[in-house]
């Protein structure tokens, strides 16, 4: 163990041969009718069957407990085989092409998944399954997700009648103009003015300086023929801040920019592939006009005489598309991060290392413990994400209901569990994407494994839709313990109690892991309070901003102490099939118990545990991992992703990825001469110049 590194003693060259010798640049062992015969039989193994039959609960119950219902597993398998099955759906070769030709395949791509929407007449829900599984960011995301949205919620009746047939048929193409060059997180602070006229009933759109640019709205670029613009708006000499507008951008003959209007994609961004197939773009507006009705008119209006005329509605409605895709990125999260697990288990049920010195077999490395406590509390969390999504989602649903009906007593709750968990879900994701890529050693890092790509498409997550810090302090501002608050009316009690665990056992119990995460929440928000009011005697703004750090910790406590809440809620429902309900309890304990072990200096720092009840969590949570381990690969399983939507050589469903990661190889356009061009110019001199002087010597 100490050599580190891969194996070198017990590793045989199985394939190896010169790639200079290669006439065909294909994998040289396919040239051979005995290699193609072999790579047919291996393909026809399931290398991870015995992992498979180790597996200690139904795996087909639990794809129905992982996507909702039988009905949703049945559409999801569905769509993602039409998907896999439809050769324009291709992404083996993305991170090979250019950023042009990704792009007009991400154009090939959205147009024929829209074609085949209308042919097959998919539903709605059908249709978003088929373009997640079309797995490309692109223009439609916005323009369903967001430019729609927009309009459903911020226009009028009347606006959404004559708007939205044009984008439900793709007769228009909208995006989401928000952030600027100078300003994305303070949405208050956007320099783009919409001034109106009363002379010709109309809003001057402007951008008065160069911040003032609109900066970053996917499909923008090169695609969108139409935006919600946010701008200030000024009306009788007075500004009353901003307001979305529907503003058209390029011509429906020939997709030029309209009059007064500037635009462009902002460049290449992080990683190959990835995020580079959306078009983020630039636009700015010299008075460019539009209609009065143009403006989003169900918060506020303007009349013909240009007076400014506010509902009686919360003004942060305004914000309500951001709240709906924030928590739409949650139920993102456990699908990114469940990707990433599910290449990682399987690869690493594959790959062996180390154990044997006689040439016998080698330690499946997922049997290293130290693996298993680097990956099984990221399967835990995967599964924690999404239910807690599940459960984001229905209180979406349920305060979407009470705005119809003008209750708005749940908007501000609303907020902050969206904004909560969406900055800690994308966190976790990112690094935990990160984590896999390492888990799977070396060949983590090729593009082939899938995770790179995946890790660079998801990364922005953290930033878009809100920075997560930025979202995390919006938590602190909540006042009335309601909803997920509701524990801190427990305060006198949740403030002195001890917990009572005295084996690693324990620990099992859910109400002493639920007592223990919201004491510490609690604890640590009572904490912030006092520290705020003593760092700042006279304002109480300043002390929130010397405070700042801890109020962020504070958050993360209670945005966990909610995820932990929603695991053990669902974990005590009725679950069928066998087994099932035993698997589910036992990542939410791995959950929590991970998160107790890691964060465990705020369990010891306030109170809330001993060092010894902490030492006996930690020891439970190797015994979980030892529980977890027989299920590993079924528990992957259960997300029943195909190898396309994976797009991961070592998360094939066979196993079978040796095979695989050498063809891959081969397909690499460096492969696509045996010379590689620039060998005549560069490194013939250099090594002709090399012997010229040996030969002097
Ligand atoms: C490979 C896969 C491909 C397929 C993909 C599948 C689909 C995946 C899903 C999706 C992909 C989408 C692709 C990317 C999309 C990205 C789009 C964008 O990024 S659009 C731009 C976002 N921009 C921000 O988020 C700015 C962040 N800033 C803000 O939200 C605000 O400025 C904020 C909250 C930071 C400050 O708000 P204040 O300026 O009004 O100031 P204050 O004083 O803090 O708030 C006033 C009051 O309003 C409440 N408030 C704030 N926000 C609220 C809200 N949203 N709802 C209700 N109340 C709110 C506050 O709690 C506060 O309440 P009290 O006065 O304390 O009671
Ligand atoms: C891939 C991608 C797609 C996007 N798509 C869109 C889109 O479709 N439409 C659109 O309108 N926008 C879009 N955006 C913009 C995105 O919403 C913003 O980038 C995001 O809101 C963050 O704002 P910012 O860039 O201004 O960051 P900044 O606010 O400048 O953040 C810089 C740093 O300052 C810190 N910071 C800022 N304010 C505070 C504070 N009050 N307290 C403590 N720390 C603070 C942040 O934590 C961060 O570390 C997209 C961005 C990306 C990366």
């Amino acid at each position: 163990m100490w050599r580190g590194g891969s194996n070198t003693r017990t590793c045989k060259r199985r394939f190896f041969s010169s790639p200079t010798r290669s006439r065909h640049h294909r994998p040289p062992y396919m040239l051979h009718s005995r290699g193609s015969q072999h790579l047919k039989a291996m393909a026809e193994v399931d290398h991870l069957a015995a992992e498979r039959a180790t597996a200690r609960f139904d795996v087909e119950e639990m794809k129905v407990a992982w996507a909702g219902s039988r009905h949703a597993v049945h559409v999801a398998d569905r769509m993602a085989r039409l998907v896999a099955s439809d050769p324009v759906f291709r992404k083996d070769n993305r991170t090979m092409l250019s950023r042009k030709e990704l792009f007009k395949d991400t154009l090939r791509k959205a147009a024929h998944a829209w074609k085949r929407i209308v042919e097959l007449r998919l539903t709605e829900e059908e249709a978003d399954l088929l373009r997640q599984y079309v797995d490309q960011p692109g223009y439609v995301d916005l323009h369903w997700g967001m430019f729609v949205p927009a309009i459903k919620g911020q226009g009028t009746e009347e606006q959404q009648h004559k708007w939205l047939p044009l984008a439900y048929k793709f007769q228009i193409i909208g995006c989401y103009a928000q952030t600027e060059l100078g300003h994305g997180s303070n949405v208050q602070g956007l320099e783009t003015t919409a001034t109106f006229d009363p002379k010709t009933d109309e809003f001057v759109i402007h951008s008065p300086t160069l911040t003032s640019s609109k900066w970053w709205p996917g499909g923008l670029g090169k695609a969108s023929t139409h935006a919600v613009v946010y701008a200030r708006l000024i009306t009788e000499g007075k500004d009353y801040g901003i307001h979305g507008f529907i503003v058209q951008l390029r011509s429906l003959e020939d997709h030029s920019p309209l009059p007064g209007v500037t635009l462009g994609d902002i460049g290449g961004k992080f990683g190959s592939g990835a995020y580079n197939s959306m078009d983020n773009g630039v636009l700015r507006f010299d008075h460019v006009r539009i209609p009065r009705d143009q403006m989003l008119m169900r918060l506020s209006q303007v009349t013909r005489e240009g007076k400014y005329v506010h509902s009686n509605v919360p003004k942060q409605l305004l914000y309500g598309t951001m709240v709906y895709v924030r928590q739409s990125i949650v139920a993102d999260a456990s699908k990114a991060l469940s990707r990433a697990v599910c290449i990682a288990v399987r690869y690493s049920a594959v790959r062996k290392q180390f154990g044997s010195q006689d040439g016998g077999p080698e330690t499946q490395v997922l049997n290293y413990k130290t693996q298993q406590s680097r990956l099984f509390p990221l399967l835990a969390s995967a599964y924690a994400f999404r239910f807690v999504g599940d459960w984001l989602n229905w209180l979406y649903t349920d305060v979407t209901q009470k705005l119809e009906a003008k209750d708005f007593s749940t908007l501000q709750e609303a907020h902050a569990c969206t904004a909560g968990l969406k900055a800690v879900t994308t966190s976790v994701t990112a690094d935990a994407i990160e984590e896999c890529r390492k888990l799977c050693g070396g060949h983590g890092y090729l593009n082939s494994s899938g995770l790179p790509e995946l890790f660079a498409v998801y990364v922005p997550a953290c930033t878009y839709e809100g920075d997560n810090v930025v979202l995390l302090l919006q938590l602190a501002s909540g006042k009335q313990p309601v909803g997920t608050m509701a524990y801190m009316g427990k305060v006198q009690y949740l403030m002195q109690c001890k917990s009572a665990v005295s084996s690693a056992e324990d620990w099992l119990n859910p109400d002493a892991i639920q007592e223990a995460f919201e004491a510490r929440a609690l604890r640590m928000a009572v904490n912030c309070a006092q520290n705020i009011s003593q760092a700042a005697s006279q304002e109480e703004a300043a002390g929130f901003y010397e405070r700042s750090p801890d109020l962020l910790e504070a958050a993360v406590a209670h945005i966990q102490l909610i995820i932990v809440t929603k695991f053990i809620e669902k974990v005590h429902q009725e679950i069928p099939g066998h087994g099932v309900k035993e698997q589910l309890q036992a990542l939410c304990n791995v959950y929590a118990l991970y998160i107790l072990h890691k964060h465990l200096g705020d369990f010891l720092a306030t109170g809330c545990i001993t060092p010894r009840q902490g030492a006996l969590a930690n020891e439970q949570l190797g015994k979980l991992y030892a529980q977890v381990r027989p299920n590993a690969v079924a528990l992957v399983d259960a997300f029943n992703y195909t190898d396309h939507y994976l797009g991961s050589v070592l998360g094939r469903y066979d196993g079978d990825v040796y095979p695989a990661l050498y063809e891959e190889a081969w397909k690499d356009p460096l492969n696509e001469t045996v010379v590689p061009e620039g060998y005549h110019e560069y490194l013939r001199p250099l090594i002709k110049q090399q012997q010229l002087k040996l030969s002097r010597l």
